[in-house]
């Protein structure tokens, strides 16, 4: 388990097969279903009928400047952001490392500990330790701590635990300032998206859509996927698992998400003004596809919004706000879905991770999936 029990103090919801994890976790709460297709209009078919041969990079270029034709050279060339603006209670006066190119200075997801730059208005562990409690207890008053989108969608609200929370991000800081670690995904014509990506176990090449055990553009080996995380993910396969059966009418009616060994992990961190145009994760193996093996998603920091659905429209896609300490999973029947992130709402990390991790405005997603 990363960090320790920081989340403690969560109800258990569930019968005793539950994962001993999650019994920990959990807020109390009734377990309910939530529809968002029946919210909204749009198709219900779970099998997508249209494709995409854009790279989720070139289709959020389409998002960027989407008056320029996808394939124009122009359309590549996307200002990075390389310094935020000021969170509301840490102000960074220098962009430090953030900002690189293919293979130039790495970027450094967090706000150094030591800057002298920041004009930090210092809280007691005693009223950081406050605010966990209350956002605990809001989420218990809230929401369901697991929601069904739709088959194959399950997103479990709050999953990550304060201390995970804080442990994934230092991880993926250090990771991230080391060879194989972020950088802008660029096209060859030298354009440059508003986003930083890395990736753990395979990487996987925005031009040819393709994985390899080396980024062709330094030869760096991607780091590995720290065990912690793997043992998250498998966790909160189990818990949807659960949820699952228990939400089955009728009870032989059971639908189930087929377990995942993540060797590949894509890192993005988004400024506030980074997106994600609509895409497929299709670029696994035919039979991880075939099985429908699941995607998992943690996200951290800003909240972002999160559009999904059967076709490659955002009009007609649904839409889950994505917080941090929320782990989205989607497989079998949805393991096509198109998705895609259209905006992160800024200043909605909790103050505490902003405190504790120093995590830059913006926000952090993990997906795991299996090659
Ligand atoms: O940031 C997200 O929530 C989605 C990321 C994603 O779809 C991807 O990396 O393929
Ligand atoms: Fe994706």
């Amino acid at each position: 388990m990363v960090g320790g029990g920081g989340g403690g103090g969560h109800g258990v919801r569930t019968p005793a097969n539950f994962p001993p994890r999650q019994k920990a976790r959990l807020p109390r709460g009734p377990v309910h279903e939530k529809s968002l297709e029946q919210q909204k209009k749009g198709p219900s078919s779970s099998s997508p009928s249209v494709s995409s041969n854009k790279s989720p990079l070139q289709l959020a270029a389409a998002i960027v400047q989407p008056q320029k034709p996808l394939e124009s050279p122009q359309h590549m060339v996307t200002p990075v952001r390389l310094q935020e603006s000021p969170g509301p209670r840490t102000i960074p006066c220098s962009s430090g490392s953030v900002g690189s190119g293919s293979g130039a200075a790495p970027f450094d997801i967090c706000i150094k500990r030591d800057d002298k730059c920041s004009i930090k208005l210092s809280r007691s562990l005693l009223e950081i330790n406050r605010e966990k409690r209350r956002e605990r207890e809001q989420l218990s008053k809230e929401a369901a701590p697991l929601q069904y989108l739709r088959p194959g969608m399950v997103l479990l609200k709050k999953f990550l635990k304060h201390d995970d929370q804080v442990d994934i991000i230092r991880r993926c800081q250090k990771l991230g300032i080391g060879s194989g670690g972020f950088y802008t995904p660029g096209y060859r014509d030298g354009g440059k998206l508003s986003l930083q990506m890395m990736c753990l176990g395979k990487n996987w090449d925005p031009n040819s859509r393709s994985y390899g055990d080396t980024r062709p553009f330094d030869g760096a080996q991607p780091p590995s996927i720290p065990e912690v995380f793997s043992k998250i993910v498998k966790d909160a396969i189990q818990a949807s698992n659960e949820f699952l059966r228990q939400k089955a009418r009728p009870a032989n009616d059971v639908e189930e998400l087929p377990p995942l060994s993540p060797d590949i992990c894509l890192v993005n961190f988004y400024t506030s003004s980074g997106k994600l145009g609509l895409h497929q994760d299709k670029d696994e193996t035919k039979p991880s596809l075939h099985k429908g093996l699941p995607v998992v998603s943690f996200s951290l920091g800003d909240t972002a919004e999160f559009l999904y659905g059967d076709v490659n429209d955002v009009d007609k896609a649904s839409k889950v706000d994505l917080e941090s300490g929320d782990v989205l999973i989607f497989g079998g029947k949805s393991r096509l879905i198109f998705h895609g992130v259209s905006r992160i709402k800024p200043k909605t990390a909790p103050n505490w991770l902003t405190d504790e991790a120093k995590l830059r405005p913006g926000r952090l997603n993990l997906t795991f999936r299996q090659h």
